[in-house]
């Protein structure tokens, strides 16, 4: 793939229904092979860069983590044009010297999911695609410089645990994943993360601490009001840390090499394939098929 334009997606998380800054925006429905996506996606152009931008649980916060439809999420990004992802999260700290408030440049994942579609191959076209390096380096790169741009307190490089939910973690969960060495915990960046590659779109995770979970003894357990009153002090730094993005971003986006992940990831041959479910994969891995036409 050669260099072109960037268009950043940005899947907004829990307290991230919008972005005001965007420009010309347009509400548009995208039609998904996979069906529902959370929402309309918003296009639109800050500092004269194009973003499309998902509230990743709906406008009002409709759909809980294990019923989001993530291949429909990462589907209708593809389809409009994304380029790359950004993903805005909220998570519970594992670690003290991760407090409320503190923005987490994540580079690892444990998960622990179990109720999720996680692929968008399957029977009749397989598909293996390298998860080692979970983000994209670049893009955690240029998101930590918004961040700390922004004025957010940042860290960078840490394990997220991405958790089934909907109920928060027990206390023997929470320490058991300290133990691990986990950083913090979440319940949506898997499989986001993992469709994002299967799509080959970059993607980096900027996970907003909120809360200690409920490991730590002088800090009252996890609820949801109080992440939410965190999330209301961040909201403003999460969304400048987008406008800080798109001001950094230089006008050409050089070739990735997460652009052509599934040049050695399908191994079903040519005439074993499903028909029905490469025509489901037309924008997911259309570039893969034309090439093989080709
Ligand atoms: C609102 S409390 C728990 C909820 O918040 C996080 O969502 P997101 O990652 O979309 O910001 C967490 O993963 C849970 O879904
Ligand atoms: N403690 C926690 N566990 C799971 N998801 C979260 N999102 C925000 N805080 C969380």
């Amino acid at each position: 793939m050669s260099d072109g334009e960037w268009v950043i997606g940005v899947v907004g998380g829990s307290g991230l229904y919008a972005i005001d800054a965007l420009e010309n925006a347009q509400s548009i429905r995208v039609e998904s092979p996979w069906g529902e996506a959370s929402d309309e996606l918003v296009i639109g152009e800050i500092a004269g860069k194009r973003f499309v931008f998902l509230p990743r649980h709906g406008k009002g916060h409709r759909i809980s983590p294990s019923d989001l439809n993530f291949r429909a999420n990462v589907d209708v990004l593809k389809r409009a044009g994304c380029t790359d992802l950004i993903s805005l999260s909220a998570v519970g700290s594992l670690r003290e010297d991760l407090p409320p408030g503190k923005f987490v440049i994540v580079d690892q994942f444990v998960d622990r999911t179990f109720a999720r579609e996680k692929s968008f191959f399957g029977a009749g076209l397989v598909a293996h695609v390298s998860m080692a390096d979970p983000v994209c380096g670049r893009l955690s790169d240029m998101t930590e410089a918004a961040a700390k741009a922004a004025g957010a307190d940042v860290h960078r490089g840490a394990t997220y645990l991405a958790m089934e939910g909907p109920q928060f973690s027990s206390r023997a969960e929470s320490e058991l994943y300290r133990q691990w060495g986990c950083d913090v915990i979440g319940m949506t960046a898997m499989p986001e993360a993992k469709l994002a590659r299967e799509a080959e779109l970059p993607y980096a995770l900027v996970a907003m601490v909120t809360d200690y979970d409920c490991w730590r003894d002088d800090t009252a357990d996890v609820e949801v009001h109080d992440i939410l009153e965190t999330l209301q002090v961040n909201a403003g730094m999460a969304a400048q840390t987008v406008v800080e993005f798109a001001k950094a971003l230089p006008d050409e986006r050089p070739a990735s090499p997460l652009d052509t992940v599934l040049d050695h990831a399908i191994i079903t041959a040519p005439d074993a394939t499903d028909p029905a479910l490469k025509a489901k994969l037309d924008a997911v891995a259309g570039r893969v098929f034309a090439a093989r036409a080709g």
